[in-house]
């Protein structure tokens, strides 16, 4: 258990590039332990660099960043999966594989992230398969799934190393619409279990219904709607 009030993450001052080209300036925001953090802005605006900054798959270059309590400004390659272990990725396009069950798809993952021991692998599978609703499904291949029951699979995954917060990208973005409320009710409950979650959206809906902190990528910039108003308008 990790009592530290410190953020989860944190970015002071920073720039957003994709290459050379900043898409975001002067970024300053933290999320805080158990928060819910909705991510919106039109295509294009930022939302997915924003998240591969966080995640260390684009550098930070200008200004500081902190994440599950390392330094993106000075973080080492060999440092990157580490950081990943402490933070839960999840994208529309579920990225699994194909070719290998459910719990082969997450023994890969625990194997890759130093487990060794085949009972507790086959118990936390157990336990992350129980926490989103598919323990039946262990012996399934990904292709005898439902698209729901496959980013249930993903959530799964994204759960294995106990992340401090999920980074999700448009989770919902590719399933129809009582099958997105149900992934994201998921959600919440991991999220009132102790898990922050910054969730990039267009899904109107959710906005709407769940009166969330909102991150706006707008015009270069990044509105937080605890500071500033942030327009929900239909136009992203
Ligand atoms: N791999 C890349 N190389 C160069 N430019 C990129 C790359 N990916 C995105 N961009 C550019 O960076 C800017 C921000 O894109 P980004 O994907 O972060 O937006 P987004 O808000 O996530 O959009 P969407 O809602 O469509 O996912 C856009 O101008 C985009 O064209």
């Amino acid at each position: 258990m990790d009592f530290s009030t410190q953020p989860v993450l944190q970015m002071t001052g920073a720039t957003i590039f994709q290459g050379e080209s900043p898409v975001l300036n002067e970024v300053n925001f933290a999320v805080e332990k158990h928060e819910f953090v909705f991510l919106i802005g039109r295509t294009g605006s930022g939302k997915s660099s924003l998240l591969k900054t966080l995640y260390a798959d684009l550098p930070l270059r200008t200004g500081l960043g902190e994440v599950v309590g390392f330094h993106l400004q000075k973080i080492k390659n060999a440092e990157i999966p580490y950081l990943r272990r402490k933070i839960g990725i999840i994208f529309q396009d579920f990225q699994l594989f194909y070719d290998r069950s459910v719990s082969e798809n997450l023994s890969f993952v625990l194997r890759a992230t130093g487990w060794t021991d085949i009972a507790k692998i086959k118990e936390r599978i157990s336990e992350v398969l129980i926490q989103v609703g598919l323990i039946d499904s262990l012996l399934k291949m990904p292709h005898q799934l439902s698209g729901g029951e496959q980013q249930r699979v993903v959530i799964a995954r994204a759960l294995l190393n106990e992340p401090s917060i999920l980074l999700a990208d448009e989770p919902t973005g590719n399933l129809d619409p009582d099958v997105a409320d149900e992934i994201f009710k998921l959600f919440q409950d991991i999220n009132k279990k102790g898990t922050a979650i910054l969730m990039a959206t267009h899904n109107h809906e959710l906005l709407r219904k769940f009166p969330y902190r909102v991150l706006k990528c707008e015009k270069g910039k990044l509105l937080d709607s605890q500071l500033h108003d942030v327009s929900l308008g239909s136009s992203f």
